[in-house]
């Protein structure tokens, strides 16, 4: 048994080199470890093809040092053999080779495995350098003497001396880093067994040390358990390294298979047509969605010409995507419209990406159809909701200020007149206010119908808003073609409209200008234009006027007047006429009616009728109007306080103070403060504030809570409706001047005024004839029994102490010198 073993040892040492030297024998053990280098070297390799990193070049680095330490091993063995060379001469030269490609391939390996590990490249950079310089200085250091030593000691069997000490010391410290920096960086199996090859690594250098302390006098066992060390830490290292690469490669490959899922999943269910397309426009493949999109199927749609499915096309066409995409070698789209076999038309987005093969040459093309169809009818919908008003279809302001911009561009080059018409439709606010909306969008839309009808094809018809409208009309030869035009639109407007089974009128007041006369771009004309509509609509509206200079001074002087009235108030420049009303039954003075003036002080007094619009336009009437409340009754409380007999104290509210404002609490504010008694406030309305009868009947009856009285101004001008006087709770109708003015003119008139007396008598309310001036006015009234009368005959407005004064002068029985019943 123990001769066994001893043979077995004897064995194992003879081709381990247990015996001392470097012979063919031992030759067995370089060929059997430098094929186990190899074959990681080839695996490695073989690796290096997929993927071509920083960590495989290191390994194959690694493994070819360890692969051409045993090849010097080998050629020094064999050599040592067939040269017949004195062993110690030889050993004076290789040992340190021998050191050194140990060294070098021990420090690449372990570098190459902690950069593989860990993924730290700096790190195993800075060791593979140190490394490999102390392995170099070592052999620098040593490589001289190593001979002399031989030969001055051959004592020493074959040189194992503290030379070998000191290289075999530095390679077993150099792969204690590794495998502690593993130890703490990594954990799991992979890391176990790499720290147990190094482990391996650094016993074969530290039994080689173990072995010179004792003189090697146990080398026949020492060598061969290091070199068993040496190729089991080889063996473990190739076996985790193989093994570790082909579960990556495991892992790779269902990576790939993974992302191919992904990506068939993604292309089949995206709602685009996707398709790969060769160098000669032939479908390769296909998504589902192209072939839904297309209505064929993938065996119609493969094979054929990728024309001749996307672009209904026999021949490839000169700007094919395809083509521009693989020769630029950029992405490239475009968006066509094409015909379905179905006859539908629809958007498509076409795009095309180059492939490029492994030289970089593109040699397929990738399709993508995108059906924009809907995306194209809503862009289309933006643009019109953009440039189109939703009610009529007519270009809006933006679109009309645009075709203006053409066509004056357009003139200016031929020397052409373009003609601008500006349209307002008179009072469509009260067709709205007593129609209700509805039926006012209905009349719009008609009479947009109506307009188009007057307009060719080069004109632009536009509605800019409300009941506004524009007519661009470019190429007239002169002022009379627009003024055909326009009579065209009255006698278009003239007849009536039938909606919902009513009959509707409704006129309109025109604006015009003309390119270049009356200005030279869009906004001045647009301008220009709307002053002539207001002239046009002062003269009574359904007419037209032309723009003139004139009318731009008074535009002017508008402005300025709105500019004054800001600072007219605080400057105190308004102030109030009071104009009597007489009853004609006692003679006696009943009661005034308070009438706005402005002192303006440059422009002398301005009559309301200048002012009031501007301030009504601007709002500035809600500040005007309470200060005219407030002072007309402080100035009434005042008449009542100086013993003047009880006076009506009429007030004029204008639409917005009744609509906007919290009359209601502003009247009644004003009564407290003035301590002017409420019977004696007569608010004066017109009859389109009572339109929107909800409302106003609402309002009505809170001021009459209040104890006012209500009046009915202008009566007989707006819709002279005698439900009026029947729904709200009305003290008097004023009944218009231009009724009175006409007596003895015109019959019609006359009937007029005896039916509104006679019906308000009837229902209750008191009348009172506005404007009388002549006797044969007054003598009429009277003789229909037209009780209270206004007007220049009896008194134009007065200031205040001219009112007291004549109150007081005619006092008792004043007036009944002018007149006798
Ligand atoms: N919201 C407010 N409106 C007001 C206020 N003050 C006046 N007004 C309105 O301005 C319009 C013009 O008023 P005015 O220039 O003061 O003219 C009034 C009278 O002077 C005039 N009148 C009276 N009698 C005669 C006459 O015999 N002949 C004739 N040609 N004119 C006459 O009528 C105007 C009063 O009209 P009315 O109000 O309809 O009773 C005018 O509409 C005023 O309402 C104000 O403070 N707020």
């Amino acid at each position: 048994m123990q001769e066994a073993l001893l043979g077995i040892l004897d064995f194992v040492a003879r081709f381990t080199g247990g015996h001392g030297g470097i012979d063919d024998e031992v030759a067995v053990y370089f060929v059997l470890a430098g094929a186990m280098w190899l074959n990681l070297l080839f695996f490695a390799l073989w690796r290096r093809r997929n993927e071509a990193n920083s960590r495989e070049a290191l390994l194959v680095l690694g493994f070819s040092a360890g692969l051409a330490r045993e090849l010097f091993m080998l050629a020094m063995a064999i050599g040592q053999k067939a040269l017949m060379v004195d062993p110690r001469h030889l050993h004076a030269f290789f040992p340190p080779v021998e050191h050194v490609l140990s060294g070098v391939a021990t420090v690449i390996v372990a570098a190459a495995f902690m950069r593989y590990l860990t993924g730290d490249f700096f790190l195993a950079r800075n060791y593979l350098g140190i490394g490999i310089t102390l392995t170099l200085s070592c052999y620098i250091a040593t490589f001289s003497w190593w001979a002399d030593y031989i030969t001055t000691n051959p004592a020493s069997k074959f040189g194992q001396t503290w030379c070998d000490v000191l290289f075999h010391t530095i390679a077993a410290l150099l792969l204690v880093f590794p495998t502690w920096h593993l130890f703490r960086h990594r954990t799991g199996w992979l890391r176990n067994i790499i720290c147990f090859a190094l482990v391996c690594f650094f016993l074969t250098e530290t039994l080689k040390l173990v072995d010179i302390a004792y003189g090697e006098r146990y080398e026949y066992i020492f060598t061969p358990i290091r070199r068993s060390f040496n190729l089991i830490g080889i063996y473990v290292l190739g076996y985790v390294y193989i093994r570790e690469q082909e579960s990556r490669r495991r892992r790779a490959t269902a990576k790939v298979v993974e992302s191919e899922k992904r990506y068939r999943t993604l292309v089949e269910n995206v709602n685009m047509g996707i398709s790969l397309i060769d160098g000669n426009n032939r479908i390769v493949m296909n998504n589902g969605y192209l072939e839904k999109m297309f209505r064929k199927n993938a065996e119609k749609l493969t094979g054929r010409f990728c024309y001749q499915e996307f672009e209904n096309r026999d021949e490839c066409c000169d700007n094919c995507l395809g083509v521009e995409a693989m020769t630029t070698g950029r992405a490239v789209s475009r968006e066509v419209e094409r015909i379905l076999d179905d006859g539908e038309p629809s958007g498509l987005r076409l795009s095309a990406f180059p492939v490029f093969n492994e030289q970089g040459k593109a040699t397929k093309f990738i399709k993508v159809v995108e059906d924009i169809t809907d995306r194209k009818r809503a862009e289309e919908k933006i643009r019109r909701l953009a440039y189109y008003d939703s009610l009529t279809g007519l270009p809006n302001r933006p679109l009309m200020m645009d075709r203006l911009s053409q066509a004056i561009r357009h003139a200016r080059r031929h020397g052409e007149v373009v003609a601008l018409l500006f349209l307002d439709l008179d009072r469509f606010k009260d067709v709205n206010d007593s129609q209700g909306h509805r039926v006012g969008d209905r009349l719009l839309q008609e009479v947009a119908a109506r307009l188009s009808g007057c307009t060719r094809e080069s004109d632009t018809l536009a509605r800019l808003g409300g009941d506004e409208f524009v007519i661009i009309a470019p190429g007239v030869r002169a002022a009379t073609d627009a003024s055909l035009l326009a009579d065209k639109i009255l006698a278009a407007l003239a007849e009536p409209f039938t909606l919902d089974r009513q009959t509707l009128h409704i006129a309109t007041s025109i604006g015009i200008v003309l390119f270049p006369s009356d200005g030279g771009n869009g906004e001045m004309l647009l301008q220009r234009a709307d002053m002539a509509m207001y002239a046009a609509k002062d003269r009574g509206g359904n007419s037209y006027r032309f723009f003139s200079a004139e009318m731009n001074t008074r535009a002017v002087e508008r402005h300025e007047l709105e500019e004054d009235m800001r600072q007219a108030l605080t400057n105190g420049e308004f102030f109030l006429m009071y104009q009597p009303q007489v009853n004609t039954g006692t003679w006696k003075v009943v009661g005034v009616e308070a009438l706005v003036r402005w002192n303006h002080p440059r422009k002398g007094v301005i009559l309301p009728s200048r002012f009031i619009p501007v301030a009504e336009e601007t709002g500035f009437i809600s500040k005007l109007g309470r200060w005219v409340l407030e002072e007309a009754c402080r100035q009434g409380a005042q008449w009542q306080h100086d013993g003047l007999p009880p006076l009506q104290m009429g007030v004029n509210l204008c639409a917005r103070q009744f609509t906007h404002e919290e009359i209601v609490g502003t009247v009644s504010d004003v009564l407290q403060k003035t301590g002017l008694p409420s019977e004696l406030l007569e608010i004066e309305l017109t009859e389109t504030m009572l339109m929107d009868s909800e409302t106003a009947v609402s309002t009505l009856g809170q001021l009459k809570a209040l104890g006012v009285r209500l009046a009915i101004d202008d009566f007989g001008t707006g819709y002279s409706s005698f439900n009026y006087l029947k729904h709200f709770p009305l003290d008097r109708i004023k009944i218009d001047q231009s009724f009175i003015r006409d007596i003895g003119q015109s019959r019609g008139n006359g009937a007029i005024i005896e039916a509104i007396v006679a019906v308000a008598r009837s229902l209750g309310p008191e009348v009172l004839a506005e404007g009388v001036e002549t006797e044969e006015q007054l003598r009429y009234l009277m003789s229909i029994t037209c009780a209270d009368i206004q007007g220049f005959y009896f008194s134009r407005p007065l200031l205040p102490d001219d009112v007291s004064r004549l109150i007081r002068e005619s006092l008792p029985g004043f007036g009944t010198h002018h007149f006798t019943n």
